[in-house]
């Protein structure tokens, strides 16, 4: 379990607690060790970034902004997380510079977009000892109807992946199904591992996840021995969790 652990109840919607967050982990992070190295969700999450990253106050130049997991389509295919951020929040007065994106190459095969974006996370943590995990200072992650995060599904073997840092997947069960992903052991090095859930669907496996700790759903196994553990919730999504979860008795 991790140490520091918080749960965040928001009224209707996540977006404003989300991005305050966001601002102020990147802010902190500038300005301890002058860069801000964050990955981000597809889905739900995609959008509600893309609505409300023009209202954070930052220095974008120091930003590195990866994605926790990418499906492998056309940039141009709505399916696409970085084409999702391309199309919605790029040019929108330029709050975010292209430049701040590392996307995965998604022309590539996937089994190649994987190897080539483990690089290319490698490379901008400096880590030249293969046996090094790089720690991310944020990575705002969904969960899926099925308690699936990133690209990690229930019952998938990605699950029990020890060396990658990022994987491919070509069955996922969610379409489509060719997809990069980062694994546990890095998301799990990371900081801050961030979980936003809006909505009443997502209220069934939230409370799986943060009372039951329910180890078959892959968004319990997200638990940075550490960093912080936050879930914000809609009050719909936490209407089956009373209370703070985490509460210590
Ligand atoms: O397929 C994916 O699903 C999850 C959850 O998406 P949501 O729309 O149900 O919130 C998402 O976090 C992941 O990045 C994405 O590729």
């Amino acid at each position: 379990m991790s140490h520091k652990r918080a749960f965040y109840r928001t009224g209707d919607a996540i977006c404003d607690e989300i991005i305050g967050l966001l601002e102020k982990f990147a802010n902190e992070s500038i300005a301890k060790q002058n860069k801000f190295r964050v990955g981000v969700s597809g889905g739900s999450l995609a959008d509600i970034l893309c609505e409300g990253m023009s209202d954070l106050r930052s220095d974008f130049s120091k930003w590195q902004i990866f994605f926790c997991d990418e499906r492998v389509v056309s940039v141009s295919d709505k399916e696409s997380t970085w084409g999702t951020f391309k199309r919605n929040m790029l040019g929108l007065g330029d709050v975010v510079p292209e430049s701040a994106f590392i996307p995965v190459n998604s022309s590539l095969d996937v089994n190649e977009a994987a190897v080539d974006y483990e690089r290319k996370v490698r490379e901008a943590f400096g880590l030249s000892n293969p046996e090094e995990i790089p720690s991310f200072d944020l990575l705002i992650l969904g969960i899926g109807p099925d308690g699936h995060t990133a690209s990690l599904f229930p019952g998938h073997p990605l699950l029990a992946e020890k060396n990658k840092l990022i994987a491919p997947i070509e069955d996922s069960p969610k379409p489509p199904p060719k997809r990069v992903t980062m694994t546990l052991p890095l998301i799990n090095n990371a900081k801050v591992c961030l979980f936003g859930a809006q909505g009443g669907g997502k209220a069934e496996m939230l409370k799986r996840i943060v009372v039951d700790r329910d180890t078959t759903l892959p968004a319990t196994l997200v638990d940075p021995p550490k960093g912080e553990l936050i879930f914000v919730a809609c009050d719909e999504a936490a209407s089956l969790v009373e209370g703070d979860p985490f509460r210590r008795s």
